[in-house]
């Protein structure tokens, strides 16, 4: 058949397809539109339509069973509603572009060629009997992804279903019109692909669906593994990849599974908002999206200033080489490990017998229960009970405690005296209260006395709130005290690392905690006081996972106990100080990484998407071992190495540089800096030129244009050109800094531009020099 008459059947199909999504939606839009009036008229004669009748205890009771049986009704319709606006949504996603791939499957043993539209949701035909479009994430729509023509099979939960791929072909439609048409052969997609590829890149990631490689689509349909550990050299599509699973497993679990259920850990707010278009796009809610530094904070900011991550990578790259810098290292390699956690597991063991502290109850300022009363209390419990159920039935006790306090309380004179000052609202409440439970008559002198008590212990009670919820809190235990008599014990253990031991103590002292300690700290907490575990999390993503120490890892491991976990990540990019010589959780040796266990897959992800081949040419000669890293084939210019004559000049070229890019129309552009102070101090000059916008770590979201960025910030976005400012030698002079390099570079989609104010950073040294061009101003 000739290509324009292939071109006009299909055509004419999409068409069809697109009458039945127009009739679907005039359907719809009436049902929903019927509902709306439901809910509103339910909504306005709420109150008609329930007996409400509150004479006798009977009456109550029918009055809220009547009150609940509207309320459900209408929680019902309003269900309905949600659902019918989301089903029209998704058709007006499909009515602009229906679907984008189509195969011709031939399944063993049959003699009809079964014809498969694949699209971001399905679609039946009006006599619901047959699909005209499938959803990607059926399975059948898998071999879409997994097979060029030939042979093919797909799973089913009645088992395999074998066959012959007989033609495979791709579509961009918009507008329910046909751009693009190609019979795809060996690879899929390469075409599409590079369309999609050499677009302008977003502050917005998008979605891949209807491009997804074999590779990636291994990841997105895994079901096996507990642990599934994606080792993706940079621009692999690791993100992308955990997007569309999470898209997935919403859909092949639909029946148990809702976002509410996931949670997704990523570097920084930033990359929060860069993702969260993705699932919406696929027709999915977003899941709880978080960053590990938000959750410690959370957790630990009432009791320190907890130190962030960031903060943590600044200090490392302002820091002068000194002893302070040497120990602070050792401490965070230490704390970063999981040797170091069994050291907090011993030390659990050794206050199981002693040595745990408290805090005294106090209430008023007078002391109830002494910290010594309490210690002998929580000592005289079965030692073979945990310390933290110990810490518990402490509680427990102190509770009974504040009981018998309490009634002693009502006759004192500062309860009197607040009586007296009570408000007249509180005051006639207890009054109403008293005579409602009809056990107030007249103005007698019994009445008053009772009167009189009621208020007492009112006021006592409510005067004892916060101190009870403080020891339901187990806001007895001197957790702080106990964490610094920790590193005094370790320190007399491993006298190596006595200064690691002593500058932590200084810390805690200052009620200070670096990040470092943030973690071990967090489980040590734990270890005394218990933590309820996040049970009705079921799949844990973690981007960026070479981000995380061992030790963090354990704690989120511990903390969703029911969870799956996706680690996504690559080595080259670790750019944490704990990375230098510690394993990461995606490390090969899962053992040391903590991540072994049977149900462990690894998947190892080679080709670069992101970048051109002469970008990724470059960059993959500045890491060991990136010679086996495979570009996509797009082509575009090689980075270009600026070397400028000192400060001004390299300034004066970022200018030049910004204005020649603009008037390409490469209208996002990335200066990427080393640090904070750097990225301020570029941003100031720059705004004298233009728009530009300066992303700290609080930033949430980025727009279009000019970005002036640290590059630990920089992590898993990118942009069409990429100007890595100051690529000196003076500024990135240590190997440690060689990923933190690396990571920034490989930002650039189209264009990389690293300007150097004199000698460039030995890091490049390795780069062929036909690499990469030298401009000199
Ligand atoms: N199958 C694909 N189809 C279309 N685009 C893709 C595909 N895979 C990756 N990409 C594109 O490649 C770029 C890099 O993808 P992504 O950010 O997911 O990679 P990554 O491995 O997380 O990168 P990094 O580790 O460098 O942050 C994105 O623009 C993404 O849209």
């Amino acid at each position: 058949m000739s290509e324009e008459k292939q071109w006009q059947e299909e055509q004419h199909r999409v068409d069809k397809v697109v009458e039945t999504i127009e009739q679907k939606q005039q359907e719809l839009q009436e049902a929903s539109g019927d509902v709306k009036s439901e809910i509103l008229q339910v909504r306005k004669d709420f109150w008609d339509d329930v007996t409400v009748n509150l004479d006798d205890p009977d009456d109550v009771v029918e009055t809220q069973a009547s009150l609940k049986q509207q309320a459900e009704f209408l929680s019902e319709r309003e269900r309905s509603h949600g659902q019918k606006s989301e089903r029209l949504k998704t058709l007006r996603d499909l009515h602009d572009s229906p679907y984008f791939g189509r195969i011709d499957f031939q399944e063993k043993g049959e003699p009809e060629t079964e014809t498969v539209y694949i699209g971001i949701a399905s679609l039946m035909d009006q006599e619901d009997e047959e699909f005209l479009i499938y959803d990607w994430r059926a399975p059948i729509s898998s071999m879409y992804y997994n097979y060029s023509p030939g042979p093919a099979s797909y799973e089913t939960p009645e088992g395999d279903i074998e066959g012959e791929i007989r033609l495979k072909r791709q579509f961009i439609i918009r507008g329910g019109k046909i751009e693009g048409l190609f019979n795809t052969g060996i690879t899929i997609g390469d075409k599409l692909l590079q369309n999609l590829l050499g677009s302008e890149s977003s502050p917005q990631m998008r979605s891949i669906v209807s491009t997804i490689q074999r590779e990636q689509n291994q990841i997105i349909r895994n079901e096996r593994s507990r642990y599934l550990i994606v080792q993706g050299v940079a621009g692999s599509g690791k993100t992308s990849a955990a997007m569309q699973r999470v898209a997935y497993l919403l859909y092949a679990h639909r029946e148990s599974l809702t976002s509410e259920n996931m949670v997704l850990f990523s570097p920084n707010p930033l990359f929060n908002s860069y993702v969260a278009t993705v699932l919406p796009e696929l027709g999915e809610e977003n899941m709880w999206q978080t960053t590990f530094n938000e959750y410690v904070q959370k957790e630990l900011s009432r009791t320190f200033r907890v130190e962030d991550p960031f903060d943590q990578m600044e200090w490392f790259l302002g820091a002068p080489s000194d002893q302070g810098k040497t120990v602070r290292t050792e401490a965070v390699q230490l704390k970063s490990s999981l040797v170091f956690k069994k050291w907090i597991d011993e030390y659990m063991t050794k206050l199981g017998s002693g040595g745990l502290h408290f805090l005294p109850v106090k209430f008023r300022g007078e002391e109830l229960v002494s910290k010594d009363e309490i210690r002998d209390y929580f000592y005289g419990l079965d030692r073979s009970v945990s310390l933290s159920n110990r810490v518990e039935l402490t509680s427990d006790w102190l509770l009974q405690r504040i009981k018998a306090f309490q009634r002693e309380e009502w006759q004192k004179l500062w309860v009197e005296e607040e009586i007296q000052l009570m408000d007249k609202s509180e005051y006639l409440e207890g009054f109403q209260k008293l005579e409602s439970s009809k056990k107030f008559t007249d103005a007698t002198f019994d009445d008053y006395d009772r009167e009189r008590e009621w208020l007492s212990k009112r006021v006592v009670k409510k005067k004892l709130v916060p101190l009870k919820r403080k020891i339901r809190q187990l806001a007895f235990v001197n957790a702080v005290k106990t964490y610094r008599d920790f590193y005094e014990d370790a320190a007399g253990k491993h006298p190596e690392y006595r200064a690691v031991c002593e500058t932590s103590i200084e810390e805690i002292h200052r009620k200070r905690l670096n990040w470092e300690d943030a973690t071990p700290y967090l489980y040590f907490q734990d270890q005394l006081k218990g933590r309820r575990p996040l049970t009705h999390i079921r799949h844990v993503f973690i981007d960026e996972a070479q981000d995380y120490s061992p030790f963090q890892f354990a704690y989120l491991k511990e903390l969703f106990p029911q969870a799956r976990m996706t680690l996504l990540g690559d080595v080259n990019q670790s750019i944490y100080l704990h990375a230098i010589d510690n394993p990461t959780p995606i490390d090969e040796d899962a053992e040391k990484a903590g991540t072994g266990t049977a149900r462990t897959e690894r998947i190892t992800l080679m080709r670069s998407y992101r970048s051109t081949a002469q970008i990724v040419g470059f960059t993959s000669q500045l890491i060991s071992g990136g010679d086996k890293i495979i570009p996509f084939t797009r082509e575009g210019r090689l980075p270009v190495v600026i070397e400028a004559d000192g400060q001004q000049a390299m300034q004066k070229r970022a200018v030049s540089l910004v204005k020649e890019l603009r008037g390409r129309d490469i209208e996002n552009t990335a200066v990427i800096c080393k640090t904070i102070r750097d990225s301020e101090a570029v941003s100031a000059y720059l705004a004298e030129y233009f728009d530009v916008q300066l992303v700290d770590k609080e930033t949430h979201s980025y727009r279009k244009g000019l970005v002036v960025i640290p590059a630990y910030l920089a992590k898993g976005i990118e942009f069409d050109a990429v100007i890595l400012y100051d690529a000196s030698a003076e500024n990135y002079a240590e190997e440690a800094e060689r990923n933190l390099f690396y990571t920034a570079c490989t930002r650039a989609m189209h264009e990389l531009y690293l300007l150097t104010p004199g000698k460039r950073s030995h890091l490049m040294d390795d780069v062929d020099e036909t690499a990469f061009e030298v401009e000199q101003v």
